[in-house]
């Protein structure tokens, strides 16, 4: 199994500067923000999909060294909103994911034949990250994972992602702004302030 360290070294974008952070394998590492800080943008650069400053490392291989499409396949984001372009569910698989995986996410073998344009948003939201996963990154980028579920689904979810997480050692950068579920998830915080990243809390009193 690989086991690569994500690091940013003085990523600027937008009003975002100088962004340094070395995320371990199978760690998360929370980032959090006020809406419009720049925290979607922060992911984008991290997958090579905006224009930035600075330099993003997997491991030994250099973001700026590596052909966009081939990054973002293993360095996966996955979107606040999720993309669907074929009709139906099972076309967006290469390989169809296992039932126990479909189980966890509270769907079924059928869900695979359902039409896109009848799934809810958090089923999509669902959906996304089995199809993410599925495709074997080697990070993640995740923003506001579980933002449409409600609380029972969002924990579920969240706690099959961060079993997943830990079972492949992705390095993971994950936008959230629920207190409860950073102090779940993650080992480390970062809030955009002021165009800056400043530590914050793990765990609230
Ligand atoms: N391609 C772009 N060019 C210039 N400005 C952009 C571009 N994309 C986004 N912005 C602006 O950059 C700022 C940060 O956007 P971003 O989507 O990263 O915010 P965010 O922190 O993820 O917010 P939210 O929590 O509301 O999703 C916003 O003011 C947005 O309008």
């Amino acid at each position: 199994m690989l086991s690569e360290c994500l690091r940013l070294v003085g990523v600027a974008i937008g009003e975002l500067v100088d962004v340094g952070l070395t995320i371990e394998p199978g760690e998360i590492v929370c980032l959090s923000g006020a809406s419009g800080s720049g925290k979607s943008r922060l992911l984008r650069a991290v997958a090579d999909l905006e224009p930035h400053a600075g330099e993003v490392w997997l491991g030994g291989q250099a973001q700026s060294r590596t052909p966009g499409h081939v990054w973002r396949r293993r360095v996966m984001l996955v979107p606040a909103e999720s993309h669907w372009w074929a009709e139906t569910v099972g076309q967006h698989f290469a390989d169809e994911p296992a039932n126990a995986e479909l189980q966890a996410l509270g769907f079924t073998r059928d869900t695979l034949s359902w039409q896109v344009a009848r799934l809810s948003t958090g089923e999509k939201q669902r959906l996304g990250l089995l199809r993410a996963i599925g495709r074997e990154p080697r990070a993640l980028l995740l923003d506001e994972p579980t933002a449409n579920l409600d609380g029972e689904t969002g924990e579920r979810v969240e706690a099959w992602l961060t079993a997943r997480i830990r079972e492949h050692r992705w390095p993971t950068l994950w936008v959230a702004h629920d207190r409860r579920q950073i102090a779940r998830v993650a080992s480390r915080h970062w809030r955009i302030a002021s165009g800056r990243l400043e530590e914050g809390e793990v765990a609230w009193a």
